[in-house]
């Protein structure tokens, strides 16, 4: 793994002063070592109006190739062993992920002190911005938008878990990382601020207000349960992600099946049942004990 970032090293430092204008392709990788012209050329020499977010290493630029393909390009801020680690394992790392949900290393720049890494642009922004930015007030994410985001996220993180060799933990999964502040300065964490409306059934007033009630109320359940059990304080009875995709697959999933199926009932009887509302005939039917030992436990049920 370190022998494959040093030949890249290798492969980029001669053009520090003598950056040539094509990429290069080495086909034994999948991704492109990029000349730094063409990262100045496509980002209009790191242009303040083409910044499109700041990380914890460097900022991020918007950019575009001189045959058209967008690009966003993280530039490091500065070049210290830190900085380094952060390139090496980024470029390593991404360069081995290959999956439809997750982000794309196109290629990365190193030589002199300039560390570049190249992914595909995501024009949609983030998670973040669509819940509680901008995006949120201009069009709220309505909630099997929101469920289909869950079930895509399980998926790529099961992918990282499980069928990435080696085995990949990301450890810093984020739309942001939600904390209350409480009178006093004092922050609690997500976990401790729902526990309380688990325990009493009150499932609702967990749900983002935005979505003033238009949501599944069995499927909230499903998602608040699982969100518990990949939590516990003990490792041991946290799910796999495998898991957790199943239960989301089956809950969410299973739920919008059962849906369709009664609403053509409805529609062939003209019956006026309010199936979905009334979450708990189907509620009691998800089982999480069918898909796994180790299950969450249930708060207990008030009606
Ligand atoms: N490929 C991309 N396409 C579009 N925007 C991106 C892309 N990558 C990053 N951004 C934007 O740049 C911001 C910073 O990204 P970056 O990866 O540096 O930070 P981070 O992962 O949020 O932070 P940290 O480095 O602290 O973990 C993101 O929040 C996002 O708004």
């Amino acid at each position: 793994m370190k022998n494959m970032l040093k030949n890249c090293f290798c492969c980029t430092s001669h053009e520090d002063h003598e950056p040539t204008i094509s990429a290069h392709k080495k086909t034994d990788y999948p991704w492109n070592m990029y000349t730094l012209k063409e990262l100045v050329h496509a980002t209009n020499n790191f242009h303040n109006d083409n910044k499109i977010g700041e990380g914890g290493f460097g900022s991020v630029y918007w950019g575009r190739t001189s045959k058209g393909t967008e690009l966003a390009v993280k530039r490091l801020k500065s070049i210290n062993a830190k900085a380094e680690m952060e390139f090496a394992v980024e470029v390593e790392i991404l360069g081995r992920v290959r999956h439809k949900n997750l982000l794309g290393l196109k290629g990365f720049y190193a030589g002199g002190d300039e560390r570049l890494i190249v992914y595909d642009y995501m024009p949609n922004h983030s998670l973040l911005t669509h819940l509680h930015g901008q995006l949120a007030v201009d069009c709220l994410l309505d909630w099997p938008r929101r469920m289909s985001i869950a079930i895509g996220s399980a998926e790529g993180l099961a992918y990282l878990h499980h069928e990435v060799t080696p085995h990949i933990i990301h450890r810093d999964i984020k739309a942001s990382n939600p904390l209350e502040k409480l009178p006093g300065g004092i922050k609690r964490d997500i976990i401790q601020w729902a526990t309380p409306f688990v325990q009493k059934d009150s499932y609702e007033l967990i749900a983002d207000p935005r979505l003033k009630g238009r949501f599944d109320h069995a499927q909230l359940k499903v998602v608040v349960k699982i969100a518990l059990a990949c939590t516990d304080s003990n490792p041991e009875n946290r799910p796999s992600m495998l898991e957790v995709v199943e239960w989301l697959k089956s809950g969410i999933g299973g739920r919008r099946k059962e849906i369709r199926i009664v609403k053509d009932r409805v529609d062939e009887t003209e019956d006026e049942d309010d199936f979905c509302d009334d979450d708990t005939d189907y509620y009691e039917t998800f089982d999480m004990k069918k898909h796994s030992g180790r299950v969450p436990k249930m708060p207990s049920r008030t009606r």
